[in-house]
């Protein structure tokens, strides 16, 4: 059997460790063996059986990954989502655009109460918890949540530029600046849906928007404050990310802005299940995107932003936003990866530069992903309802073998 593990060896450096074995000893493995490309689905499933048969099955073993954007919901969406995402993740950021918003320490200390509640057993997963930013927001809350060691950042949605952001900010520089800096000082950085909500932006440009009106200004009033963009979709972004200092600006990308471009909302009729905000891009965005995770660099991260919508709601005249990828997104990102030649760079995007920039541990346990098909369901049943999720009904090349907790 072929064993491709990537294990950090955490020092500062960071240096890789990469062994193939097979079956007649260790030796270094080439790019061609990682860089195959993705075959027809057919065929994968053919090769899959054959090399299973002929015992050459690839495994990639990294350290366990976490989830630097997740959205969990509550209630009985809470219990159906939560073992998707405890089953691949160790961690994640949860967000906090519940309906009401978790707004204070109180809520998000009993929000992760009832996260803990509905774990499956021997699971180790571990909510990180966030505060949703408002206008009235106090710098004591800030206090508060910093030494509560269970709220890790603070989100700001602008009012009305997302799905539940009603309750969000509606001007940031005059209503927030004392929490900010507040937050500077603690060391509790912002994390950012960074697009303007104003309707007479074009759709398309308004993360560039908010960059330019937004961002540039207030890293130029609050440079300590420590900034995660999240879910970026454009080249603007990157070029954002890549002219701040390191350590001091980072950003989440998803699965489905690195796979997808804006067509595939629009393949063959409208495909709701491929909304979310902010909206997918034009193909030079996307290809910006990969090469940036691809690339090394430290400042981009997994968040896979899965946000489960139940189906009615998204195929609707006036359909939701947001994706549902927890249960594939691995798989998902080390076709990114693969397909970009650059699978050994998959462990740092996954598994080393979020909690690097959140400075928390990185972990120690792994999880081991093997080159074996993986059919993606048509829609999950769950108890309120069904969840439709990305790439429903493919085939993906990645499938999850084995993890330690
Ligand atoms: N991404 C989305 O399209 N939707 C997210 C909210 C968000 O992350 O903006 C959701 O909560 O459904
Ligand atoms: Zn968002
Ligand atoms: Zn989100």
């Amino acid at each position: 059997m072929e064993v491709i593990q990537l294990h950090h060896i955490c020092s500062l450096h960071c240096s890789f460790r990469r062994h193939l074995e097979t079956q007649k000893g260790r030796r270094h493995f080439g790019k061609s063996i990682i860089s195959l490309r993705a075959a027809q689905s057919t065929e994968v499933l053919k090769k899959s059986q054959d090399d299973r048969m002929s015992n050459k099955t690839q495994l990639l073993t990294i350290i366990r990954p976490d989830d630097w954007h997740l959205h969990l919901r509550d209630g009985d969406v809470l219990s159906s989502v939560v073992p998707h995402s405890a089953s691949t993740f160790k961690r994640a950021i949860i967000m906090p655009n519940l309906k009401p918003p978790v707004t204070t320490v109180t809520q998000a200390v009993a929000y992760r109460e009832r996260i803990l509640s509905v774990l499956p057993s021997n699971s180790g997963f571990e909510p990180l918890m966030t505060l949703y930013l408002t206008d009235s927001t106090t710098t004591e809350e800030i206090k508060l949540a910093k030494r509560s060691g269970v709220v890790v950042a603070v989100k700001l949605y602008p009012a009305g530029a997302t799905t539940n952001s009603q309750a969000g900010v509606t001007d940031l520089f005059n209503k927030c600046m004392p929490v900010l800096e507040e937050m500077a000082a603690q060391g509790l950085p912002l994390l950012v849906h960074g697009e303007v909500a104003d309707s007479s932006v074009d759709i398309f440009d308004r993360e560039r928007v908010f960059i330019e009106t937004v961002l540039s200004p207030l890293v130029k009033l609050i440079p300590q404050l420590r900034i995660v963009m999240e879910h970026i979709t454009t080249k603007d972004a990157v070029e954002f990310v890549e002219s701040s200092p390191n350590g001091s600006i980072a950003a989440t990308v998803t699965p489905q802005h690195l796979l997808l471009n804006r067509n595939a909302i629009f393949t063959g009729g409208i495909r709701p299940h491929n909304y979310c905000l902010p909206v997918l891009k034009r193909e030079k965005h996307r290809q910006a995107l990969v090469s940036a995770v691809t690339s090394g660099s430290a400042k981009y991260f997994l968040g896979t932003d899965s946000a489960p919508h139940e189906r009615n709601t998204k195929e609707a005249s006036c359909g939701c936003a947001g994706i549902y990828s927890a249960p594939i997104a691995l798989a998902l990102y080390a076709r990114v990866f693969e397909q970009a030649g650059a699978l050994e760079k998959l462990e740092a995007f996954a598994s080393c530069n979020g909690p690097d920039f959140y400075r928390l541990p990185r972990n120690t346990s792994t999880i081991t992903l093997e080159k074996v098909s993986m059919n993606v369901p048509f829609e999950y049943s769950f108890g309120f309802g069904k969840v439709v999720p990305m790439c429903a009904g493919e085939t993906l090349e990645w499938s999850i073998a084995s993890s330690s907790v």
